[in-house]
């Protein structure tokens, strides 16, 4: 059973104070939010981000990371995959939700440990219909972006960090506007939903070295989304 156990002070990031709850029944209460996205220092236990590794292992083996490309035909940095009834993919025929692999099989099954996460924060009512799987591994990075290939933006992103940590930035609904970063490190959660749903954002870089989540370093992002 996953629980809010650890609450990591973050020495040095913006992050804007909220009002804690202790309702029964409710889901817990954010420790900030930086631009109206929420911020859920590590959430995650050891054990528990073990044990999404373990579970993310078994996504992979059925359905590899790949390195796509932009719609322009720019390689991105990061390798990604997908579990659930779709998958995020990008290529010469642009960005969209699929339901298959580039290779041609459906995507494996979103584990338990991740929708644990999902509903534990969102609520039970209704799971993610995909989890996008980023793999960050040293100069990655991610250009700032909005989550739009969505059909229903009434429900949030949530964004589960494992491994090195990442700076991550955010702005407001306009590109272009102010933005803010802050150091995402392994166990957090973040959650972009309501006014900071299409809230522009990214990931600067990678701080190699900083987790010994991954025996070999880098960075594994987890985002899960309602699609259709
Ligand atoms: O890696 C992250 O923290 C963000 C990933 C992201 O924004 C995305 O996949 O859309
Ligand atoms: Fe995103």
């Amino acid at each position: 059973m996953l629980q809010a156990t650890r609450s990591r002070e973050k020495l040095g990031n913006p992050v804007e104070k909220s009002s804690q709850s202790d309702e029964s029944g409710a889901e817990p209460q954010p420790a900030g939010t930086i631009r109206g996205v929420a911020l859920y220092p590590g959430y995650l236990s050891g054990a528990e981000q073990a044990a999404l590794v373990d579970d993310i292992r078994t996504v992979i083996a059925a359905a590899p990371l790949v390195q796509p490309v932009t719609p322009w035909g720019k390689p991105m940095s990061v390798r990604m995959t997908s579990a659930g009834r779709y998958g995020w993919v990008t290529d010469r025929r642009g960005y969209r939700y699929d339901e298959r692999h580039p290779e041609g099989m459906v995507w494996p099954p979103v584990p338990d440990s991740v929708l644990a996460v999902w509903r534990q924060l969102v609520g039970p009512g209704r799971d993610p219909d995909c989890c996008l799987v980023n793999f960050y591994a040293g100069a990655a990075r991610m250009g700032l972006h909005q989550d739009r290939d969505e059909a229903d933006f009434s429900w949030p992103v949530l964004s589960i960090s494992l491994g090195d940590d990442a700076r991550f930035r955010v702005g407001g609904t306009e590109r272009g506007g102010r933005t803010e970063s802050i150091w995402l490190r392994s166990g957090d959660v973040v959650i972009l939903g309501g006014a900071a749903r299409l809230a522009y954002h990214g990931v600067d870089r990678i701080a190699p070295g900083t987790s010994t989540l991954l025996p070999k370093g880098g960075r594994i992002n987890l985002t899960l989304r309602v699609v259709d």
